[in-house]
């Protein structure tokens, strides 16, 4: 199965949000990627859940919540989560990560864990049964534009092995983090099956998103 693109939503050119909701949605995107920051787990605040309900009046696109947030299991109510969505939680934020994988479940969502560089895959250990999705992070979440963690390439193809190796080879890769054109190709290689599509490949100023798009797909294959 090719590789799908769930493109960064705080990249978006917000005077043009419609059109570009609309021009991803023509392109057919699988997923559209939500930051959430709070300011206290990463310094940076984002976008929050009025934001996010007027994107949900526009598309009916699936959309992949990536809660950067301290205890993210007091955030869940506030967010419009719906069945198909995304939720990925950090496992550094997370005390009873298990349960709030099982609330995100019992939402009908798709429950995920975020891993920080630094993070080792291990972490997760105890939690393969809960999840249907590990969510790599190849920067240091907080800030668009960053350049990649080389060490995290390595990183996905340790994990890639290490599902195989536990039972769970459904589990499925996403990558956040300077995913352009020469890094995806990398990470798909390495495993990765759902890529954020952020300033380095999709939202680039001036030019046409659907070109971009089918730009990146030959990257994902
Ligand atoms: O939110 C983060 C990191 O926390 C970013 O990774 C965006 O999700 C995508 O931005 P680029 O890295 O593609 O510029």
């Amino acid at each position: 199965m090719a590789g799908k693109i769930s493109p960064s939503m705080m990249c978006v050119d917000f005077r043009r949000l419609e059109e570009s909701v609309k021009a991803l949605e023509q392109a057919g995107v699988e997923y559209l990627h939500f930051d959430v920051m709070d300011g206290h787990f990463v310094p940076n605040f984002t976008l929050g859940p009025d934001f996010i309900r007027c994107v949900r009046e526009m598309t009916s696109i699936p959309f992949d919540f990536h809660l950067m947030v301290e205890r993210p299991e007091t955030v869940l109510s506030v967010f419009d989560i719906r069945a198909g969505d995304i939720v990925s939680v950090h496992q550094e934020a997370s005390i009873h990560l298990q349960r709030t994988l099982q609330h995100i479940r019992d939402m009908g969502a798709k429950p995920s864990v975020a891993l920080n560089p630094a993070t080792p895959i291990y972490a997760i250990d105890e939690v393969l049964d809960d999840l249907e999705l590990v969510l790599v992070m190849t920067v240091n979440p907080g800030f668009a534009g960053q350049k990649l963690v080389p060490s995290t390439i390595r990183k996905i193809a340790g994990l890639k092995e290490r599902l195989k190796a536990n039972g769970h080879p459904e589990v499925e890769i996403e990558v956040d983090g300077n995913v352009s054109w020469d890094n995806a190709v990398k990470m798909r290689q390495a495993g990765a099956d759902l890529f954020v599509a952020g300033t380095s490949s999709v939202f680039r100023k001036g030019e046409d998103i659907q070109m971009l798009i089918e730009r990146f797909r030959a990257c994902i294959a």
